[in-house]
This record gives C-alpha cells, sequence and structure tokens, in this order.
C-alpha cells in the first residue's frame, strides 16, 4: 500500500537507486495506493497517479497491471472505493503498508 505526499519520496528514490543497480526487482509487486483526488484527471501534475509514475513507476520494472490507483473520475465512487477493497482482498491483502505525515 503505497502513499504520495513528501514522506515517502526519499524511500521511493532508494528503491528506484537499487532497481538500477539491479538488486531490486518490481516484477511481481502489486501496488495499491490510499488515496486520489476526486474531479482531477489523471494526468494532473498534482494526481497522485502523475505522482507515483514520476516518483516511482517509470523508474522500475512494475507492470503496469499490478499498479492500482483510485480513479477519482469515477461515476460512483462508493463503487471505486468498494471495488478496491475487493481488489486489495483479492491479491491476498496487505503486507507492507508504506503512510506518510499523519496518515
Ligand atoms: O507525507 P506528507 O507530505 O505529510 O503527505 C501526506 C499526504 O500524502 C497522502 O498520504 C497521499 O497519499 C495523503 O493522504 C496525505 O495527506
Amino acid at each position: 500500500m503505497c502513499s504520495a505526499g513528501s514522506t515517502p519520496l526519499g524511500m521511493y528514490r532508494k528503491l528506484v537507486e537499487f532497481h538500477k543497480e539491479g538488486k531490486l526487482s518490481f516484477q511481481y509487486i502489486k501496488t495499491f495506493n490510499m488515496d486520489e483526488y476526486v474531479g482531477i484527471p489523471d494526468d494532473h501534475p498534482e494526481s497522485y497517479h502523475t505522482y507515483m509514475w514520476q516518483n516511482l513507476f517509470q523508474h522500475i520494472d512494475i507492470d503496469p497491471t499490478n499498479v492500482h490507483i483510485l480513479d477519482g473520475n469515477a461515476q460512483n465512487l462508493q463503487k471505486e472505493c468498494d471495488d478496491f477493497e475487493q481488489s486489495i482482498k483479492d491479491a491476498g491483502g496487505v503486507d507492507l503498508f508504506v503512510g506518510g505525515g499523519r496518515d
């Protein structure tokens, strides 16, 4: 479970570094982000989609189908959250939670 914000940035940088040094692969990793803004496009500079791709995902070998970030533009936000919860359960639950700030 990933978060955005300033707290995990240093860790994301280290993960990218380890990957580039050939010490770490994300090939079999599934990620879920804890939140996303409602009503801004995924490619908005402030979205958590943009944050995650710019700071981590585009630099590592993660399979994009293993990246899960809530759709803040879903027609039915409750259903989006419920489906997201189910996807987490289907993936076997959360093994590691990377929080940020006071979360
Ligand atoms: O780590 P920071 O900069 O305090 O940011 C925390 C923010 O990041 C988020 O965790 C984003 O995922 C928010 O929920 C939270 O408000």
